[in-house]
């Protein structure tokens, strides 16, 4: 069988069971976005997905984690405001809870995500993809069958990453949690420990302490949370940790791991010489690229991660035009939506080489990267962040300047809880007068962070900036509160 999508090959060859100008490799957020680019540029392409469509973001990831910690941001947010706590009485209904966890992931069925690539259109196939050769690649399914595809322009690596356990003794043995488990539990464990301190170790702690690990406790090997953070976002999120009665213990690590019965309890043996007995043990120490079996050996590259890319998201070390990465597996920033913006940015290049376009237009120019993606952690407080730390910025020799507010001394924060706490950072490059970075940490900020994203990405001139008057009483007037400390 073969599905010719254009014209045959220019290059000539035997026929491929797919034929198309870019087949992507890799199904995640990244993959389907650098697909649909593509197609929206005129080219035919197919994508190839192991496990579902819609990758670990859809289902083991950013959207089950966010409807899982949504309950507990909405009870947080009744008992702020005085009078209305009394309405929380009872308690939570946690099989509804993690029945509309269930929906948000489509109950781990990817058949609406298969039927939108396919409607864009572009092929769909099912197998673990691998590279074997310049512009070849091979789909295997589990039973051994394959399926050949050819790209006549490009081929785009989009596979994303897996969790990356630390070498501890009885550790890999002892089955522990990693993000799947923690974001698709049907129980949550009464004791939890967790190893960790970034956002998945946050995130996910604050989430199963609320839906039943009464006893939560976090092992911290340095001494901060969400550590590549301005240091007072760590400070308030662990002041609501201990508020909320999660154990958080800082240059703790176990140093050996015990689980003698798989569904029996986790002994953990600590770096101080205690121990600690839990139920499940969540690992979330970060992630490595998923690079293994796709063949870069095959074109000459070493077959380990991140992949080095250029800004137009072509791998570095590749001879001739063909091989891009978007998304985690390029490890430039490991977040869906700069995956998905970097995949925008990757197909339109793409589009723009196979016509014969200009591919260097201001629109095909990565910028966002090398300015600071902005993410928001959605704990309890939430921090959010976009651009350079006050320290990044200093440490790359920018003549800064800070301003800080209390979010508490703002009319829309108080408003909308009594006892707010939050703090605001703007980091100011004095020379052009333009915000380098901005970091807000309070409940209830998250969608203030995208007004930083534009002053940040735009370079807007902090005078220009005085001149967009923000909302009274929202959380936005933080702004002028930033402004007038700076002087405007
Ligand atoms: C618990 C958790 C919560 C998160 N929350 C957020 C959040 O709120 N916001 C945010 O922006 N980011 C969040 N992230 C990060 C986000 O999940 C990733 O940045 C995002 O999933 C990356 O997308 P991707 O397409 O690059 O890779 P992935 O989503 O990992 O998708 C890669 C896909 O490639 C497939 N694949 C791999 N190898 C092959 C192969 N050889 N052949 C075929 N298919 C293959 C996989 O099966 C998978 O479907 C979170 C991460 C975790 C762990
Ligand atoms: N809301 C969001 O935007 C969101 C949510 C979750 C995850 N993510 C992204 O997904 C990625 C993965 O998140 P993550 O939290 O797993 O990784 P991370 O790299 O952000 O944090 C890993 C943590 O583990 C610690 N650690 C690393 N090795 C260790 C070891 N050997 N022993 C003990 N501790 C160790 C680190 O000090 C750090 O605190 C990140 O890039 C993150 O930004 C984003």
């Amino acid at each position: 069988m073969s599905q010719q999508h254009t014209s045959p090959h220019p290059g000539g060859g035997a026929e491929a069971d797919v034929d198309v100008d870019v087949v992507v490799i890799g199904g995640g957020p990244a993959g389907e976005i650098a697909v649909a680019r593509a197609v929206r540029g005129g080219l035919t392409a197919a994508l190839v997905e192991s496990r579902l469509a819609g990758g670990e973001c859809a289902y083991y990831a950013c959207v089950p984690s966010k409807a899982l910690l949504r309950p507990m941001e909405s009870v947080d947010e009744a008992r702020r405001v005085r009078g209305v706590a009394a309405a929380l009485t009872g308690s939570v209904d946690v099989p509804a809870v993690l029945a509309r966890r269930d929906e948000t992931i489509y109950h781990l069925d990817d058949s609406k995500q298969v039927a939108w690539v396919e409607s864009l259109p572009a092929v769909m196939v099912r197998g673990f993809g691998r590279l074997r050769g310049p512009r070849l690649v091979e789909a295997v399914r589990p039973d051994g069958t394959g399926t050949e595809l050819r790209a006549r322009h490009a081929v785009i690596l989009a596979t994303g990453t897996e969790p990356a356990l630390p070498s501890i003794p009885g550790l890999a043995e002892a089955n522990p949690w990693t993000n799947r488990e923690a974001t698709t539990f049907t129980k949550a464990p009464r004791r939890l420990a967790v190893i960790g301190a970034g956002p998945v170790a946050c995130e996910m702690a604050q989430a199963l302490h609320f839906l039943g690990a009464e006893e939560t406790t976090i092992l911290v090997r340095g001494h901060r949370l969400l550590a590549r953070t301005e240091p007072f976002a760590g400070e308030l999120l662990l002041e609501e940790m201990r508020r909320k009665g999660i154990d958080v213990r800082f240059g703790r690590q176990p140093v050996r791991v015990d689980r003698a019965d798989a569904d029996g309890p986790v002994t953990l043996h600590l770096d101080d010489g205690g121990t600690l007995e839990v139920d499940e043990l969540l690992v979330a120490t970060g992630r490595r690229s998923a690079v293994d079996g796709l063949g870069l050996d095959t074109v000459g590259l070493e077959p380990t991660g991140p992949l080095r890319v250029g800004p137009d998201m072509r791998v570095e070390g590749v001879a001739g035009d063909w091989l891009y990465a978007v998304g985690d597996v390029n490890g430039l920033d490991l977040l869906t939506h700069m995956g998905k913006y970097q995949a925008r940015l990757c197909g339109d290049v793409i589009a723009a080489r196979a016509a014969g376009r200009p591919d260097d237009l201001p629109g095909l120019r990565e910028i966002a990267d090398g300015l600071g993606a902005p993410q928001v952690v959605f704990t309890d407080p939430q921090v959010c962040c976009v651009g350079r730390t006050e320290e990044a910025a200093r440490a790359e020799g920018f003549d800064v300047r800070v301003v800080e507010y209390d979010l508490a001394q703002v009319t829309g924060a108080y408003l909308q809880a009594d006892g707010y706490r939050g703090r605001a950072k703007a980091v100011v490059d004095e020379r052009r007068r333009v915000l380098l970075g901005v970091t807000f940490v309070g409940p209830g900020v998250a969608d203030l962070l995208h007004s930083a994203t534009i002053a940040v990405v735009g370079e807007v001139p902090m005078e220009r900036l005085w001149h967009a008057v923000p909302v009274f009483p929202a959380v936005s007037e933080i702004w002028l509160h930033l402004l007038e400390e700076y002087g405007l």
